[in-house]
């Protein structure tokens, strides 16, 4: 929701996107109507035209409208109808269900000057699946269109035929309204809307500047080629290496080299972070994600899909006079020494969103899928919540979880009653992965393998990156452009608790307007003051 409204009321508005209507192309428009009095009351979120907007872009459908509306007979027939002639594809979800309030299946046949009566082949299915009889409840969903038909489709991952199936009247695909249903069986009927003719290409450009200081340019180069190309412009306040993502979409290859070339040359060279060209979108089924082409400067949109191979590549390119890659090809020994001793549910390493433990969650992630490169299972991550945890913190907890797909083992209070916890909760950890350093308070006597001391509970602490500086951490979370805690760009240099934890006063500055700021964490020439901002 939040990225939505920021992109609506930014930049973006005011670049008027078309797209040429190529002859040699078919368009395929869809238009999404999200039914239900829940949405409109604030009582659910609508995460279905999301979903529906994602998946059609990449079937090659533009989506030209979203409508929400309520469980209302007369409005859901007038969208309908007004959709159906507007749009290829029309799907509906919502107001499917067997009580009263539903009224999809009624507004849709008004919409067509249709009546709702029981399909046999329905009825059938609602006598197998709940032993419904012709009174109860369940039997409303047989109650359809007469002119409808039935789409069964086919479960993607079994090859089997779905059990239930979707109704479709004309061009209007009535989908249920609970995301899981909605979006499983979407999923199983998409070859009904993909366009054979799509040929979408797409190119990104990553700046460091914020938009307001390059809207003259991108309102000149949108300007030149507007007709047949679409030019966006996407602010993320959160990312540490950008801070506007410029997007141009066209089916026109030259058009969209030309375009970008433009842009390029007239944005100043030094804000430019990352190009990927030819993100060339052909619809398969396989992967929503991007096809990316490596970035022709240095920003990595997507530095975890690679992570196995850009670490080992790191590892085995290093000189033996190159202290950092000597740090991280021992990082990277250590941790497999860790897999052959212990089986990764006896393993979890300790992540509280903090720089050290960011990187070694990298090379964990990395040395797990070099050595089990089918694995599919999660990676156990324990998170001892502080008292007063930054809300940064937190929720970078949370974006590393899904990234990493993470199993958080959660746990509040004091750190050595958590790990008594730990013991009596999950007794299967033998071993946990830590981002301690030797320059850290009480660690200078810690060797890579080091048990917790005799009055703690009873682990084994491994620390693979126990040898590397400040700046080594820097550098590897920098040059992979790893994602890592907001708070670490905006001066502080190590993490505890809000109330214990300041930005670091070394970084300290006085921007042009007279404002107090600071320098990003890695910019800290001295190693020394890593916990100056710490009491
Ligand atoms: C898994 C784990 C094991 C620990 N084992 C010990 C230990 O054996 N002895 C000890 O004095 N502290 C131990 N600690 C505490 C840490 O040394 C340190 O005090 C804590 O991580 C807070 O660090 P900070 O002050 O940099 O935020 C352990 C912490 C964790 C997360
Ligand atoms: N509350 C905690 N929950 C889980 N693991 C922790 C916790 N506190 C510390 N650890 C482990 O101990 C390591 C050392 O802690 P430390 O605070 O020095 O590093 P960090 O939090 O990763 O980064 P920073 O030094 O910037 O705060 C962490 O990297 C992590 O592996
Ligand atoms: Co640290
Ligand atoms: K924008
Ligand atoms: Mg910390």
């Amino acid at each position: 929701m939040e990225r939505a409204v920021r992109r609506t009321t930014t930049l973006f508005k005011h670049i008027v996107c078309r797209r040429s209507l190529q002859m040699s192309l078919r368009e395929y428009s869809a238009g999404i109507i999200v039914i239900g009095d829940e949405i409109l009351k604030g009582q659910t979120t609508d995460t279905n035209s999301h979903f529906l907007c994602k998946h059609l872009f990449t079937l090659g459908v533009k989506v030209k409208k979203i409508s929400v509306i309520g469980d209302d007979l007369e409005v859901i027939a007038k969208e309908v109808s007004e959709f159906s002639s507007k749009y290829t594809h029309v799907i509906t979800s919502g107001g499917i269900g067997p009580t009263h309030d539903d009224k999809t299946f009624e507004g849709v046949a008004k919409a067509f000057d249709d009546d709702i009566c029981p399909h046999p082949e329905i009825v059938e299915l609602c006598k197998q699946f709940w032993g419904a009889n012709l009174s109860s409840p369940k039997m409303k969903l047989a109650m359809i269109p007469k002119s409808a038909r039935l789409e069964y489709g086919v479960n993607k991952k079994t090859g089997e035929k779905n059990k239930f199936p979707l109704v479709v009247v004309n061009n209007v695909y009535i989908f249920p309204g609970v995301p899981s249903l909605m979006e499983r069986s979407f999923i199983a009927l998409e070859d009904l809307f993909k366009n054979p003719d799509a040929h979408f290409y797409t190119e990104e450009i990553y700046v460091q500047q914020d938009e307001v200081s390059i809207a003259p340019i991108l309102n000149e180069v949108d300007e030149e080629f507007k007709v047949d190309v679409t030019l966006g412009s996407y602010p993320d306040f959160h990312n540490n290496y950008y801070k506007v993502k410029l997007m141009l979409e066209s089916s026109n290859p030259e058009q969209i080299t030309k375009a970008a070339t433009a842009l390029k040359n007239k944005l100043p060279n030094d804000i430019i972070m990352g190009v990927y060209e030819n993100c060339e979108q052909t619809y398969s089924d396989k992967e929503l994600a991007p096809q990316h082409t490596e970035s022709i400067v240095n920003y990595d949109s997507q530095p975890i899909v690679n992570a196995a191979d850009r670490v080992y590549k790191l590892v085995e390119s290093c000189s033996s006079d190159d202290v950092y890659g000597n740090n991280v090809q021992k990082a990277v020994s250590v941790l497999e020494e860790c897999l052959q001793k212990y089986s990764l549910d006896e393993i979890c390493i300790g992540f509280n969103g903090g720089k050290d433990c960011t990187a070694l969650l990298h090379l964990y992630h990395a040395v797990v899928k070099r050595k089990y490169p089918g694995h599919q299972g999660k990676l156990k991550a324990l998170y001892i919540k502080s008292k007063l945890p930054f809300p940064e913190v937190e929720k970078f907890t949370q974006i590393s979880r899904d990234k990493y797909h993470l199993e958080m083992l959660h746990f509040e209070g004091r750190i050595k009653d958590s790990l008594g916890q730990l013991k009596a909760n999950h007794p299967s950890i033998k071993a946990v992965i830590m981002g301690t350093r030797l320059t850290d308070p009480y660690s200078s006597h810690l060797e890579a393998f080091s048990m917790t001391d005799a009055d703690w509970p009873q682990f084994m602490r491994v620390n693979p990156v126990l040898h590397w500086s400040y700046g080594h951490v820097w550098k590897f979370l920098r040059d992979l452009c790893l994602p890592y805690c907001s708070l670490y760009d905006r001066g502080y240099t190590s993490l505890g608790s809000m109330n214990n934890t300041h930005p670091n006063p070394l970084l300290q500055y006085v921007d042009e307007h007279g404002v107090l700021k600071y320098r990003p964490a890695y910019t800290l020439s001295d190693p020394t003051k890593e916990r100056d901002g710490r009491n």
